[in-house]
């Protein structure tokens, strides 16, 4: 047999970074919401007890380090599991870009295999999973928009944004989420309000969800890739309500729900990257009404 599931990437509308624990995470405190740009995960049982990983893109890892592999593996010791899978990874989302890809692509993999083994697990279990591949993948489970906070790993459900484009730009570079939050200094960091994003979108106030878009991350980022400043300021100039970049990065997204915006944005910044994608929102996985 084979599952399909859809792995959508996700921003960071709001990204505020409390200060380094004693575990050496960051206590965070984020509203991130899913988009429709996804990668697309298939498992298949294999006749042997392997895991074994395909992917579509040039360096993604095809092995244990692949987040799809170690969530499978956590799932068949957890579950005593002696059945294989083949583990297929169609990949559109860019790798290393601050969108969360391996994280959803893991958050799949963990979906999948519970239709695959019928292993009938609850939301809560399917987020023990989670945890234990990496910060991001929690929110993955679900997806939709959430306020995430811990080291990201606990998950508030938020209402949807206002339906609107989003367009993103990434740079030709990569970077390492653990290089930039080793390089933040958050006291002396600038903090988005998290709160009033909050409130923002309990009032489906577009306008004011793009004036209140932060990210504390990203003046770090910046310092390093200089690209970062320059789309924003092109962004800026082409028009959009509201832009960012997202998670470690360097992606930068810009918010708009003029459609006439929207393709201003695709094309002016076409010819200054190669990496350009407009996208809608994604609602949230409609998970496991019939155990819960
Ligand atoms: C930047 C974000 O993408 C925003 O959503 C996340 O905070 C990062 O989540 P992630 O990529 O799933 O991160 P993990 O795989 O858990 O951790 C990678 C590394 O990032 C650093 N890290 C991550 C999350 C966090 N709250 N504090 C941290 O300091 C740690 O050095 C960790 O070793
Ligand atoms: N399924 C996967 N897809 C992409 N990268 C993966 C995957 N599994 C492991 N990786 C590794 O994870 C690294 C980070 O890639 P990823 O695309 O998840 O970064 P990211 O979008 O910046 O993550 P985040 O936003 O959660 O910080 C890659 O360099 C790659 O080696």
């Amino acid at each position: 047999m084979k599952v399909l599931e859809k792995a959508p990437a996700k921003i960071n509308l709001s990204l505020d970074v409390l200060g380094k624990r004693d575990d050496g995470y960051h206590e965070v405190r984020m509203v991130m919401t899913s988009i429709d740009l996804a990668d697309r995960v298939e498992c298949e049982d294999l006749p042997e007890d392997t895991i074994s990983i395909r992917t579509s893109a040039p360096y993604v890892p095809e092995d244990e380090r692949n987040f799809a592999y170690q969530a499978a593996k956590c799932i068949k010791e957890t579950y005593n599991i002696h059945r294989g899978v083949a583990i297929s990874i169609k990949k559109n989302i860019p790798v290393a870009a601050g969108l969360a890809g391996g994280s959803t692509d893991a958050a799949a993999t963990i979906r999948a295999l519970n239709r695959l083994w019928n292993l009938e697990m609850t939301y809560e279990a399917m987020l023990d999973i989670a945890v234990q591949i990496g910060s991001d993948v929690a929110f993955c489970i679900k997806g939709g928009t959430a306020l995430a906070t811990g080291r990201g790993e606990q998950i508030a459900p938020l209402p949807s944004l206002p339906p609107c484009w989003v367009i993103l730009v990434k740079p030709a570079v990569s970077v390492s989420t653990a290089q930039i939050y080793k390089e933040l200094d958050s006291k002396s960091a600038d903090h988005p309000d998290v709160d009033e994003m909050i409130e923002a979108i309990k009032r489906e106030d577009f306008l004011g969800i793009c004036q209140l878009l932060g990210n504390t991350l990203e003046a770090v980022t910046m310092k390093k890739v200089a690209d970062i400043g320059k789309i924003k300021q092109h962004m800026k100039t082409i028009g959009a309500e509201g832009i960012l970049m997202s998670g470690s990065g360097p992606t930068v997204f810009a918010l708009t729900q003029h459609e006439s915006r929207m393709q201003r944005l695709i094309n002016g910044m076409k010819g200054y990257c190669s990496q350009v994608f407009a996208v809608r929102l994604c609602k949230p996985f409609p998970l496991l009404s019939k155990y819960e």
